[in-house]
């Protein structure tokens, strides 16, 4: 069986997926598009390998091309404070969604999702947090599962990227950058956050009016603490590094390099350009497990994040953003978990 795909901003990321469910994946074709800008839009959807006899459907809106019936599953790659009108409208017609991250931009939106899913009784909303199949931090997760190291204490997460585009906003440093950092120690550490706090160093001159870099400083439920770094414009290449410190050892992600150079008294790989080289896999496999899933008859992904996932990251990066404005350490409080997701 082959799963339609319908998608909703053709921007980076959109068409990063368009190209790996069209020649790298197998069992999905993409059937639709729509953006708001239109003529980007007509040039994605004429780009489409493997299209369908007819073409690629370019949709005047994303509420039509949910409706579409040669549709049966929607990828939502819009900006971020898009995403609810869009994964709403998904569930609601009962259509299976990958929304990329996050999964909306304040917790009573991301509320207002799970109010909906659950009401539908299926869980069909996915949130792209790819780490989650990156073969290292799988490895981390294993590691820190099987006991070998004991128990988790500190969890240092560092988040470069050489540099953002320009309708960046000092708040993204935390809902659209540090989100992921938060989904993977909740992952990882499978513990609640339950505090968070903002440190400002000294801002980067290369960042403009960005509090840039930033340093969020989080607990969990079971006292372990969660440090991350995010440096938005550190211009040397795209670095995620982390680290675990238990009881008795620690985890760290490896460097992801194939091959160090020896040359000229000097010793150097690779730092990735930017999150597609890094986390090529990871997205390679995310999206191959969901089109398996859905071709299965399967809403979401066993183990991938949820809408409650997506709502929990929300309420993190709501209260680390309060932190940053008012200097507090700001409680994180969520709502009782529904069935659907225990
Ligand atoms: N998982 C990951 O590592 C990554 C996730 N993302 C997420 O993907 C989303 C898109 O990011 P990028 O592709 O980097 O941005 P982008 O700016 O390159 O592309 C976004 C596209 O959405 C379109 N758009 C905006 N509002 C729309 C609306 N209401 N309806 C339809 N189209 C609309 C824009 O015209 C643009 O073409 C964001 O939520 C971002 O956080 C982005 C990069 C990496
Ligand atoms: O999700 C992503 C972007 O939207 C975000 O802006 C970057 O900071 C992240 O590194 C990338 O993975």
């Amino acid at each position: 069986m082959t799963v339609n795909v319908g998608v909703i901003g053709v921007g980076l990321i959109g068409q990063d997926h368009i190209r790996r469910l069209t020649t790298v994946l197998s069992g999905a074709a993409v059937v639709a598009v729509t953006d708001v800008n239109a003529e980007q839009a007509a040039s994605v959807a004429a780009g489409v390998k493997g299209a369908p006899a007819g073409g690629v459907k370019v949709h005047g809106t994303g509420q039509e091309l949910i409706l579409d019936p040669n549709v049966d599953a929607v990828v939502v790659c819009s900006w971020g404070p898009t995403h609810e009108e869009y994964v709403l409208a998904a569930i609601a017609a009962n259509k299976p969604v990958f929304c990329e991250k996050p999964l909306a931009t304040t917790q009573v939106a991301c509320e207002r999702i799970i109010t909906a899913e659950v009401e539908l009784g299926r869980k069909i909303v996915q949130v792209g947090y790819m780490r989650r199949y990156d073969p290292a931090y799988q490895a981390m997760k294993q590691v820190i599962t099987s006991g070998e190291i004991g128990a988790p204490l500190m969890f240092h997460s560092t988040h470069r990227n050489p540099s953002v585009p320009g309708h960046y906003t000092r708040e993204m440093a935390i809902t659209d950058t540090a989100v992921h950092d938060i989904d993977t120690a909740r992952w990882l550490l499978d513990d609640e956050i339950i505090s968070a706090q903002v440190v400002k160093p000294r801002k980067n001159s290369l960042g403009g009016d960005l509090e840039d870099p930033l340093f969020i400083l989080l607990t969990t439920a079971s006292g372990a603490v969660v440090d991350i770094e995010t440096s938005v414009n550190i211009r040397y290449g795209y670095d995620i590094r982390g680290e675990i410190v238990a009881e008795q050892g620690t985890v760290e992600l490896a460097e992801t390099t194939a091959v160090q150079i020896r040359r000229g008294n000097a010793l150097t790989s690779r730092v990735p350009e930017d999150w597609r080289e890094r986390f090529l896999r990871a997205y390679d496999i995310e999206f191959q497990e969901w089109v398996d899933a859905l071709a299965a008859g399967q809403g979401v992904v066993d183990g991938a994040a949820t809408s409650w996932d997506g709502y929990a990251a929300a309420v993190v990066s709501d209260a680390a953003v309060q932190a940053l404005h008012d200097g507090t350490v700001v409680p994180v409080a969520l709502i009782e978990q529904p069935a659907l997701y225990r």
